[in-house]
């Protein structure tokens, strides 16, 4: 790295500022190029029967390697906000979309985690309920919808309403990079209509119905990768979700539950996302 100037050979505060201007002409001119590389990408990406152009597997990708590269002082929360911007209004350029989000847990970090994700470009819709959330993305051309993954949310089991050929799918876990303190880091899932060979399935999400919890169920699943992410009882039993690697089949699922002696009477996939990502500390 070069030695500091030293004070007398310190540059002007005009010739800083003229390096500060040549340096945002050229990130404009940038993302303007990158905007006519979007307009010729339209005309030869495929057009999913989803609707949408959000590419998952895609945007995880770029952010991890966005993650690994930065150094500096400028704080990676602005970094990551920034591309996710670009990203995102670059996939609402290529085909209109919406965030409708379910608020039923509050309206404030989720519409803070939907701005981070998605900027103001993309319009955000509050829904009161996960129904309506899922409704509306059912009946859209392409929108989007975001749940709080975490458990303890108002929202009841939310996902079960997922399950089924034609019903949207989750297709995302936000944040694409996680670390403690992130500005917009409640976890949540996005869900769209199926996007089917656009899908990353790093990680497979199943709702189960099962007679009622048991001891043991969260360490056997940890053997082979998986956790239940959520859970809510209803009439009928106990509604989990549950994250397990692609790679491990349903047939070994069903497997570490009947050996635990937990009674499943319904299993479905409800969707899929990129493997989780954590910035080291
Ligand atoms: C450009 C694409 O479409 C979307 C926009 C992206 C971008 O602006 O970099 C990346 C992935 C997609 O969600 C693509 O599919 O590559």
């Amino acid at each position: 790295m070069a030695d500091a100037p030293s004070p007398g050979s310190l540059p002007t505060l005009d010739d800083l500022r003229r390096e500060i201007d040549r340096i945002d002409a050229g990130m404009h001119e940038f993302l303007m190029e990158r905007g006519r590389i979007i307009d010729t990408l339209i005309q030869v990406k495929k057009t999913q029967a989803s609707g949408s152009a959000f590419r998952p597997g895609r945007e995880a990708s770029q952010m991890r390697v966005l993650a690994e590269r930065h150094k500096g002082t400028l704080p990676f929360d602005t970094v990551e906000s920034i591309w996710r911007i670009i990203v995102s209004t670059f996939t609402y350029v290529q085909a209109p979309y919406a965030v409708h989000a379910d608020i039923s847990g509050g309206d404030a970090p989720m519409r803070d985690t939907c701005r981070f994700h998605f900027g103001f470009t993309v319009p955000y819709m509050p829904h009161d309920s996960a129904k309506a959330v899922i409704d509306a993305v059912a009946h859209s051309a392409g929108d989007l919808g975001v749940f709080r993954a975490e458990p303890g949310r108002a929202a009841g089991a939310w996902w079960t309403a997922l399950a089924g050929p034609d019903r949207p799918k989750i297709i995302a876990r936000l944040p694409f990079v996680e670390r403690p303190q992130h500005p917009a880091g409640m976890p949540v899932y996005c869900i769209s209509k199926p996007i089917e060979d656009a899908a990353v399935r790093d990680i497979v999400l199943y709702a189960l119905g099962v007679e009622r919890w048991r001891e043991g169920l969260q360490p056997a699943l940890a053997r082979m990768g998986a956790s239940v992410e959520s859970s809510a009882g209803d009439d009928s039993g106990l509604n989990l979700l549950v994250a397990a690697p692609g790679s491990v089949t349903l047939d070994a699922l069903m497997a570490a539950m009947a050996g635990l002696g937990v009674g499943v009477f319904d299993i479905r996939e409800i969707g899929s996302h990129a493997a989780r990502f954590r910035l080291p500390t």
